[in-house]
């Protein structure tokens, strides 16, 4: 997937988030979107994932060398963020089968394999509510690494993980990077530092009124 930005725009009633974004995001590479508090990454991260509408400019998306609607984007997608919730009532095995119904696994996983490869085994008749918070993001994570999308957002991807976790997240993001668009939202060095490229969201703040 490669996704063009032309003149992009965001606003929240009278606040413009960002402006004047263009920027290409090129297919099998990795992206780091930076900027402080409340810069508006989440807000460029959900505007790509098509969760956010942009106020003006455009969002090309291209796969396989042809444009695609921007209503079909989301087929091509993954996304995970604190604020996405994990359908909470199923268990762990009814959760991967109810995800992957929408979303096919990489490398045909069968559902135990990416059991273990989020190193949940134990828990895979556990009810996904009785879940640690290090838990449901090692699953939130594992759906989102290991479902078969060329686009892979990830929004602050180590929150509430401890230092084994944030191993595990590197190491399996790294394993499915190739032929990948990646795009990090992110403060934390350990969460993008594999990103070749870096896009400050502060370069597109409107400048201030005086
Ligand atoms: N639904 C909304 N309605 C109005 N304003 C919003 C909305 N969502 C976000 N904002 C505002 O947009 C700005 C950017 O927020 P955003 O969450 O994108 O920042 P961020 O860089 O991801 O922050 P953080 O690092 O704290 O997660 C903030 O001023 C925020 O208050």
């Amino acid at each position: 997937m490669q996704i063009n930005l032309s003149n992009l725009g965001k606003r929240y009633n009278y606040e413009w988030i960002f402006r004047n974004l263009t920027y290409k995001f090129e297919a099998g590479t990795s992206y780091a979107i930076l900027g402080h508090n409340g810069s508006g990454k989440s807000t460029l991260l959900t505007t790509i994932a098509g969760h956010n509408l942009h106020s003006e400019g455009e969002i090309l998306y291209i796969a396989g060398g042809q444009a695609i609607a921007a209503e079909e984007a989301y087929r091509h997608l993954s996304l995970t963020a604190p604020y996405l919730e994990l359908v909470e009532e199923f268990t762990l095995l009814e959760l991967i089968d109810f995800h992957t119904r929408f979303k096919p696994l990489r490398h045909r996983l069968s559902h135990p394999e990416l059991v273990d490869r989020m190193g949940l085994q134990k828990s895979r008749n556990k009810f996904v509510k009785d879940f640690s918070s290090g838990m449901k993001q090692r699953l939130k994570l594992g759906l989102a690494i290991y479902s078969d999308t060329t686009l892979l957002l990830l929004d602050e991807p180590t929150t509430n993980l401890d230092q084994e976790g944030v191993a595990w997240y590197q190491e399996h993001v790294a394993q499915n990077q190739e032929g990948r668009l990646i795009i990090v939202a992110s403060n934390i060095l350990h969460e993008y530092s594999f990103c070749q490229h870096r896009l400050h969201i502060t370069d597109f703040h409107p400048p201030a009124r005086k």
